[in-house]
């Protein structure tokens, strides 16, 4: 095999982070499906930690105790892109971080600097251990978790279409009460004072209002396909 080849495919690294509803979940699954690289939910996780806090009785209001409990649940991520898996403490969690529940305490609990400390080594652990490279989401990945990553992508989009792509998913939701909690959320996130969501400097920003989830793929196919020959 040649050279040119064997760069071509070799392992990358790709952070792709942006607002709540930008299609990092949608985006990041498919592009790793499409490359055969693992890929990793973070925003799960830190919703994985929220429920256990939930479950086991820990005042989410309360930053001490939040971080006191921080290490008690084992959080395990499964990476294959077609079948992405979350498990705490063994159970599987990925249905109950998915309610409104979590999805209003998430921020919250992420803030924690000790919190983010665990997140971020367990997620560093994971793309270390994917040699054939790895898609990490989240919000923090191209500033934080991974700042050596080959490339970063950070997706945007208006406030109306993240809104409208969400209702889509849940019948007979409220348009603009779901733009508000959007909004709240995406504020307490890039607020916080611990690797708040940001851009980092190096990042490509994929404005994704007018594209359709297929084009925003390509996109970031060819991005990553890029910088795998040229690396
Ligand atoms: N470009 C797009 N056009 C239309 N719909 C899209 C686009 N990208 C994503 N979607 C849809 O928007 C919804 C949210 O996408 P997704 O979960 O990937 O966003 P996210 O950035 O990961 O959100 P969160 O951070 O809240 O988890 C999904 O229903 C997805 O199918
Ligand atoms: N790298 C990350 C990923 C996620 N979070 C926090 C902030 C989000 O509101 C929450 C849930 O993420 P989602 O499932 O909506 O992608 O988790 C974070 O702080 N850092």
């Amino acid at each position: 095999m040649s050279t040119t080849v064997e760069t071509a495919r070799s392992s990358v690294i790709v952070a792709i982070d942006g607002p709540s509803g930008t299609g990092k979940s949608s985006t990041s699954k498919a592009v790793a499906a499409a490359l055969g690289l693992s890929y990793l939910d973070t925003g799960a996780q830190y919703r994985a930690i929220t429920w256990w806090m939930l479950t086991n009785g820990i005042d989410v209001s309360n930053p001490e105790e939040i971080a006191t409990a921080a290490a008690k649940p084992v959080i395990v991520s499964g990476t294959d892109p077609a079948a992405p898996t979350i498990t705490v403490d063994g159970e599987d969690a990925s249905g109950p971080i998915r309610t409104q529940e979590v999805t209003s305490k998430v921020s919250a609990v992420s803030a924690v600097p000790e919190v983010r400390t665990l997140i971020t080594a367990l997620q560093r652990s994971i793309a270390a251990a994917a040699t054939g490279g790895i898609v990490v989401e989240g919000r923090d990945i191209g500033t934080t978790v991974l700042p050596d990553a080959d490339l970063k992508i950070f997706l945007t989009a208006s406030p109306e279409a993240r809104a409208a792509r969400r209702s889509g998913e849940v019948k007979g939701s409220d348009l603009t009460a779901t733009r508000e909690a959007l909004i709240k959320r995406d504020a307490a996130d890039s607020g916080r004072k611990t690797s708040p969501l940001a851009k980092a400097d190096d990042a490509v920003e994929v404005d994704t209002t007018e594209l359709t989830l297929q084009q925003v793929i390509e996109c970031v196919v060819t991005l990553v396909e890029g910088k795998r020959v040229a690396a």
